[in-house]
């Protein structure tokens, strides 16, 4: 977390394997539409001003890119450069629950191990794709289990059907991260940085598919 003047900064990243749709929730969040097919062919930061309790957050989400990409950042020095982590599954697909798994494991490790103290980082494990739970391949106490473990909150989400419960989501982690951050060092940041302009040059710019 930084402060200027009276300005908080968050920077969180959006994590999870190809495909569970972080791309979605964060467009979800931003723009408040479901955008069936996205076009991303790089990672990118997307800016966004909140106010949080009577306090002024800026906000940066960091959304990856899963193709190789130049300058692609390392998994370690993304957790590095965040905040607060919105690590992302797919209730329909296990092997992404299981990555999801593996990332919040490396979280905890590296902020153990590293200058940030445990109690810094915060990350929100979330199941999407609820609209599919009759394809559900990870049950609801599962993920429940995970995040009990690994002091993870816990959300089940559908960035297909759901808008304020994303919204809420989103802003419980800002909240978090700024009253828990204790990081004020300037880190290393991912790469690449993305106006709303091209934000929605890329949701128009590909054709939607539908879901
Ligand atoms: N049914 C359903 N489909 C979804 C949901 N969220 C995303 N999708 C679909 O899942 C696919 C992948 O979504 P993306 O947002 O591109 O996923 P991503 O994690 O950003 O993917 P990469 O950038 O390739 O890592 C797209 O076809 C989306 O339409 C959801 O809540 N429900």
């Amino acid at each position: 977390m930084t402060v200027f003047s009276s300005w908080i900064k968050i920077k969180v990243a959006v994590l999870g394997s190809e495909g569970v749709g972080k791309s979605a929730l964060i467009v979800r969040f931003l723009t408040r539409r479901f955008i069936g097919e996205y076009a991303s062919s790089s990672e990118c930061i997307y800016r966004k001003r909140m106010s949080i309790d009577g306090r002024q957050h800026n906000l940066e989400l960091y959304d990856p890119c899963s193709q190789p990409c130049e300058g692609k950042s390392t998994l370690n020095e993304q957790i590095h450069w965040a905040d607060g982590f919105v690590v992302i599954y797919d209730i329909s697909d296990r092997s992404s629950f299981l990555t999801a798994k593996a990332i919040v494991h490396l979280i905890r490790e590296l902020h153990l191990g590293g200058s940030k103290r445990d109690t810094d980082s915060v990350i929100f494990l979330v199941g999407n794709k609820q609209d599919l739970c009759h394809m559900r391949e990870v049950d609801r106490e599962e993920g429940q289990k995970l995040a009990s473990e690994c002091r993870c909150q816990f959300y089940e989400l559908s960035a297909a059907e759901h808008y304020q419960e994303v919204v809420l989501m989103f802003s419980k982690i800002v909240r978090n991260a700024s009253l828990g951050g204790k990081a004020k060092e300037r880190r290393r940041r991912p790469s690449g940085s993305k106006s709303m302009a091209k934000l929605i040059n890329n949701v128009f710019g590909k054709r939607r598919k539908s879901v």
